[in-house]
């Protein structure tokens, strides 16, 4: 009978380093990567069933006051609060009707109420709706109780949105809600950004394509569609580049066809410090390189530069890393190219279940998953192991467990930050 490998499940044989002075604390990269990008010009006019996922160009002032007029809460009566009883019942004569999108069209006079329904405009005179389980009608008279109050169960004009204010800033991301507001407004076109045009390539003489059958040591190319749908996601135009060979000759033309073409290249693999690495030099020698080496895990190396006017990241080929280094550093840069207003995701205080190994010297971002116990207290686990290669710790997890540069491991039971997937991915 063969032995099984043996395997070591903390150990993460991608990454056995140690971090040179060249790397660059996170949060340095992110200010370094954002304080270089502006927001690029370039506007669209869409059918508002078009908007959803646009990052909106201009602050929208309300052309109306929403509700348009003031109406009613509940069915029920309405009557001047003045016409309420202090205490005691009080009999009033019910004049007519209100319905939703058909006003009763006279004043009230002292004594007079209206029947009227949920969302009618209430008569001139009227300031106050009686519920009508609080009231007993006997044909054409009221009596009503003194349990309500002056200005009850009405709506008032402008009470969500007064003419003319603003109700949504540029750069907003327009969500469902947004699109039913300004819906609300009578708005049928809006400005919003052009979209982001992303190239992206893999590189790497081991992979494969789906549907090519795969020869010893070669793997199939998955960062091509991780890519794709982080990219999809935040409605980036795409364009895919597929597979580079790892010569230098080819990585050249790629990047030379990719600058012309978009505004923001994106590659994985090929950025170490391998033979066949020429991402790097291929970057210096076209463009520009902001830096390369970053003190975090997984993701160290990561290029960020320029080929003339094209943003370019240079994304590792572990699998992993792609997507810590993507939600980590590229998706806020894109998002401030798309003239997104970028906030920072939120991350929340978790107690540890399980024990953690790390290296002082670099930010990790291991992969957890939240949950809430019964007692209210957030819980988070790890996902196994934490190998940059092992694309399942991904899929399982619901968020980055966050540890700082100085800590050296996790002790089951402390207290770590994590950052919920829930808004990042
Ligand atoms: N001597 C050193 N070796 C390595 C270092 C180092 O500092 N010194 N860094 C390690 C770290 S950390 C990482 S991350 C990788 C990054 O290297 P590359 O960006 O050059 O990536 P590759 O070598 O091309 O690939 C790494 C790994 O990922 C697989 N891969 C690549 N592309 C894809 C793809 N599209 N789909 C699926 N899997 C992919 C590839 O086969 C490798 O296994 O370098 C370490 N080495
Ligand atoms: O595998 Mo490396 O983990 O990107 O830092």
């Amino acid at each position: 009978m063969s032995e099984a490998p043996k395997t070591r499940p903390d150990h993460d044989p991608s990454c056995q380093d140690d971090y040179d002075s060249e790397s660059l604390p996170v949060e340095a990269a992110r200010a370094r990567i954002l304080d270089n990008l502006q927001p690029l010009r370039g506007y669209e006019q869409v059918a508002l069933r078009s908007a959803l996922g646009r990052i909106l160009a201009q602050d929208i002032h309300s052309p109306v006051a929403v509700p348009h007029g003031t109406n009613s809460a509940m069915d029920g009566y309405a009557l001047a609060g003045s016409d309420l009883p202090a205490d005691g019942n009080r009999e009033l004569c019910i004049a007519g009707t209100a319905w939703a999108g058909r006003p009763y069209p006279q004043a009230l006079q002292p004594g007079e109420c209206v029947r009227i329904f949920t969302g009618a405009i209430l008569p001139d005179g009227a300031d106050t709706v009686v519920i009508q389980e609080r009231a007993e009608r006997r044909d054409d008279t009221l009596i009503i109780d003194n349990s309500t109050r002056s200005g009850d169960n009405v709506r008032a004009a402008g009470e969500d949105i007064a003419k003319g204010a603003r109700v949504m800033a540029a750069g907003t991301r327009l969500q469902p809600a947004e699109l039913g507001l300004l819906a609300s407004l009578g708005l049928g076109e809006i400005t919003v950004r052009r979209r982001l045009r992303v190239a992206f390539f893999s590189t790497g003489d081991e992979l494969r394509s789906i549907g090519e059958p795969l020869e010893p040591g070669m793997i199939y190319d998955s960062n091509r569609y991780t890519l794709f749908g982080m990219l999809e996601r935040l409605g980036c135009e795409l364009i895919d580049m597929g597979v580079v060979r790892d010569t230098p000759e080819a990585t050249d033309t790629a990047f030379r066809e990719a600058a012309d073409c978009a505004d923001v290249l994106i590659t994985s693999g090929g950025v170490s410090v391998g033979e066949a690495d020429y991402v790097k030099t291929t970057l210096e020698a076209l463009g520009e390189v902001g830096f390369w080496k970053v003190a975090m895990k997984p993701g160290r190396p990561l290029a960020f530069g320029r080929i003339s006017d094209c943003v370019f990241f240079g994304l590792p080929g572990n699998p992993v890393s792609v997507m810590v280094t993507f939600y980590q550093f590229v998706q806020p840069a894109l998002r401030k190219l798309m003239g997104e207003a970028v906030t920072d995701p939120i991350t929340v205080r978790a107690r540890c279940q399980s024990g953690l190994k790390k290296r002082p010297g670099r930010f990790e971002f291991q992969r957890g998953i939240l949950s809430q116990g019964d007692d209210g207290e957030l819980n988070v686990h790890k996902t196994g192991a934490q190998g940059s290669g092992i694309l399942t710790s991904m899929s399982h997890a619901n968020c980055f467990i966050l540890l700082p540069v100085e800590a050296s491991g996790i002790e089951p039971g402390d207290w770590v930050d994590v950052q919920p997937f829930h808004g990042l991915v």
